[in-house]
């Protein structure tokens, strides 16, 4: 464990870094804002000196296809404490993505679904699976109409085709029963659909971990109805169920935004759960373009305006009617 003002002297390049502070710490190490001789970067810090080789090798390989990813600076050994092993990278500004998402409005949360797609596309395209994605993992920057997404922990990303290394059990599609766990572009798709999901809803309760997949799919069903933003419902459902042929089908299925400069309501403030569980409807996947047929889709979220559309029609068919009625008497 480092502190803040401690000096790490790399044994073979005698490069001097002072920790900043803590950004981060995870299952695989912790990660800290060090200043250097080109300023300001972030240090990973394992156990293992195979997990350091292992994620520097990743980081090198993948970094250099895609702009999502932190640069890779340096890998080396502390000069003064064995044992203590590290790479470093670039230091990535931003939020979490469940930090920022509540706060955006339907716009915004588009353009940081549009951006975490072409990013997935962009690692697809050379055979990788991000595989940990979730929320912490997705460091989003809005500062006024600018969005800016980029991926950490470059741990998971596997080859296609390979079995999953690292995941979470919320964010992992055979927790869900929706799939295997070997790496391929639908894996990442059903990822970033439940990152999103639980961002705009709740995340899952601990112990649905100890629950059958029938309880699960149960949960994940209701929780994909209460999706507050129009049509996301569905289109989240057909990432999960892994219905995009790659991620570059999922980004034209986006739902378009119907912004009114709403912001996704906070947790505390979000609308109710629509009353449609018995709502349940067939559907053939249309309106989603670039899905494949989509079979027991959940029902959206009530749409006020057409309620408030009817309305008005019927009550004007009521006043003519009424009007005609005593013209006529
Ligand atoms: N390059 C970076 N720039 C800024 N913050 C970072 C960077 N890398 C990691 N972090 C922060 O540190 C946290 C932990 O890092 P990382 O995910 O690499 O550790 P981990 O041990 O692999 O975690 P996990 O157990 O979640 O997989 C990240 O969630 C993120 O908040």
């Amino acid at each position: 464990m480092l502190r803040a003002g401690d000096i790490v002297r790399t044994k073979w390049s005698g490069v001097r870094y002072q920790v900043i502070r803590p950004l981060g710490s995870g299952a695989n190490g912790q990660v800290y804002l060090v200043r250097g001789p080109d300023g300001d970067a972030a240090m990973k810090v394992c156990d293992r000196a195979e997990d350091v080789a292992l994620e520097w090798g990743i980081l090198e390989r993948v970094a250099k296809h895609s702009p999502w990813f932190p640069r890779p600076i340096q890998l080396d050994d502390d000069r003064d404490r064995p044992g203590l092993y590290f790479y470093v990278m670039e230091s990535v500004s931003g939020e979490p993505l469940s930090d920022v998402l509540p706060r955006l409005s339907e716009r915004e949360v588009h353009g940081v679904m549009d951006q975490m797609l072409q990013g997935l596309a962009a690692l697809h395209r050379h055979g990788y699976s991000f595989c940990d994605l979730k929320p912490e993992n997705v460091l989003v920057e809005a500062a006024g109409a600018v969005v800016r997404v980029r991926f950490v922990d470059i741990g998971g990303v596997t080859a296609f085709g390979r079995s999953v290394r690292q995941f979470t059990p919320f964010y992992d599609r055979a927790f869900w029963n929706l799939g295997s766990r070997r790496a391929d572009p639908q894996y990442d798709l059903a990822a970033a659909a439940f990152a999103l999901l639980f961002c705009l809803t709740s995340p899952p309760p601990h112990p649905l971990l100890g629950k059958t997949p029938a309880e699960r799919q149960v949960w994940l069903d209701k929780a994909l109805r209460r999706v507050p933003l129009a049509h996301y419902g569905t289109w989240l459902w057909a990432l999960v169920h892994g219905r995009f042929a790659d991620a570059r089908a999922a980004q034209a299925g986006l739902p378009v935004p119907h912004d009114r400069g709403r912001t996704v309501a906070p947790r505390s403030h979000r609308r109710k759960p629509a009353r449609a569980a018995g709502r349940r409807r067939q559907g053939t996947g249309q309106g989603v373009p670039g899905a494949q047929a989509v079979r027991g889709r959940p029902s959206q979220a009530v749409d006020w305006t057409e309620w408030v559309m009817w309305i008005s029609i019927g009550t004007a068919a009521v006043v003519t009617i009424a009007v005609w009625g005593t013209l006529l008497q």
